[in-house]
């Protein structure tokens, strides 16, 4: 289900410029209340300012908390709880807090990739981790990460930087894999070059090479970026990417990440029914073994928006191949994937899947058709 933005609490890191900035109006403009992140006071008044003018009712609110998200862990749990006090808990958390330099390997300082990998990686993990308790109780939650192109593929002159964005994509695949059960979703943003203040300080000392390698792709306005972002982070899609190259990028480079909307699309003869007892939204055994147990009646959906791709990939072919004559077993509801018989003889955990099934049931909150999640 998507995410309503009107009323929610949204924390952007990096919210007084640029990318940030137009993500928080654009959260704003849809009725969001927000909280701004970032270290220099006078940017972030500013941009409150900017912000408000966008305002759709009176109650809106726009916080501003200056620190740096990449010092000291405790300060920013503790910014996230002013935060939470002032405006509630945190629906939806934007790591956008970052920075670029860029340099051959051998003309960057040392401390340039401590300092990126603590900026753009560790000033995403700390946020991140002060959010997530109370996201995982509520059973609400949006995590959003900025990466970049440059965390798809390695370039020229981004020694420090493509690695500190890569480091992102990691933990995001990895944390979506954990939460998905709880009703958290994570997006990992990968921008192009984005017409922004950091952009403008970046191209600064940009070597040539890396200039001519970035040009190939055109430089896009904040706003647009932005716009992809929330609209992505709301649907809960794990990959958010910008305009045709960035869509061929992504899908070059998928990895095995996490599958949301593609998959859930070509699944739409496979959506989860809350009436078949193993569709239930706790979904906490979210990988191999519901996939492969269940004796053929797991339900695809709920159980493969949290494995890696070709999981998905692998059990829409199986879905496909069982549908054609012989390869079809038993009754099945119309709403369940089905196993060919072959996978089944060949999977010793096929037996026990469904037991297994029951038996972590227990450790979760399990929802009957109509009842609302409520925090421990
Ligand atoms: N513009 C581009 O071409 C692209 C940008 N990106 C990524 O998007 C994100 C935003 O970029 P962009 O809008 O260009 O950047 P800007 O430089 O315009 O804005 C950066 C924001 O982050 C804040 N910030 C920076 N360091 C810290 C810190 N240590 N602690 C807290 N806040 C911090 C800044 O405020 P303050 O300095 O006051 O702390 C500012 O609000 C970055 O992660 C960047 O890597 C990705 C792809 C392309
Ligand atoms: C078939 C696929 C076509 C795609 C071609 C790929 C070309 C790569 C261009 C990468 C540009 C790097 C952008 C980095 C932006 C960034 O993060 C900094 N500006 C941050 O400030």
């Amino acid at each position: 289900k998507p995410l309503a933005l009107p009323g929610a609490h949204v924390v952007v890191t990096g919210g007084s410029s640029g990318i940030g900035k137009c993500i928080a109006i654009e959260c704003y403009k849809q009725g969001a209340f927000i909280t701004l992140v970032a270290r220099n006071e006078d940017k972030l008044l500013q941009a409150k300012k900017e912000i408000e003018k966008h305002s759709i009712n009176d109650k809106q609110v726009v916080l501003c908390i200056s620190v740096d998200v990449s010092q000291d862990y405790s300060q920013v749990e503790n910014v996230i709880k002013q935060a939470q006090e002032k405006l509630g808990p945190v629906d939806m958390l934007v790591n956008c807090a970052g920075m670029s330099l860029s340099g051959k390997f051998e003309d960057l300082e040392v401390s340039t990739f401590e300092r990126l990998m603590s900026v753009n990686y560790l000033g995403s993990v700390y946020p991140s981790r002060a959010v997530i308790t109370t996201m995982k109780e509520r059973r609400v939650g949006r995590i959003v990460f900025v990466s970049s192109q440059a965390g798809q593929l390695g370039l020229f002159g981004f020694t420090a930087y493509s690695s500190s964005k890569f480091a992102i994509r990691g933990l995001a695949e990895a944390l979506q894999m954990e939460v998905k059960p709880y009703n958290v979703y994570v997006t990992v943003a990968y921008p192009p070059d984005t017409d922004t203040p950091g952009f403008a300080e970046e191209n600064k000392t940009k070597p040539l090479e890396t200039r001519l390698i970035s040009e190939t792709v055109s430089v896009c306005k904040p706003e647009q970026v932005a716009k992809q972002i929330v609209k992505d982070a709301i649907q809960g899609n794990f990959n958010s990417s910008i305009g045709s190259d960035g869509y061929m990028l992504s899908s070059l480079t998928c990895g095995m990440a996490p599958v949301t909307s593609i998959t859930e699309g070509l699944q739409q003869g496979c959506r989860a029914d809350s009436s078949c007892p193993l569709c239930c939204p706790d979904a906490s055994g979210v990988f191999v073994v519901p996939i492969l147990g269940a004796d053929g009646k797991t339900c695809l959906r709920n159980r493969l928006s949290g494995a890696p791709g070709w999981l998905s990939w692998l059990s829409i072919g199986l879905r496909l191949r069982s549908q054609s004559p012989g390869g079809h077993h038993g009754p099945v509801p119309h709403h369940c994937s089905v196993l060919p018989g072959k996978f089944r003889q060949h999977s010793p955990s096929l037996h026990d899947a469904e037991s297994e099934i029951g038996s972590c049931r227990q450790n979760c909150l399990i929802l009957t058709p109509g009842e609302k999640a409520v925090s421990k």
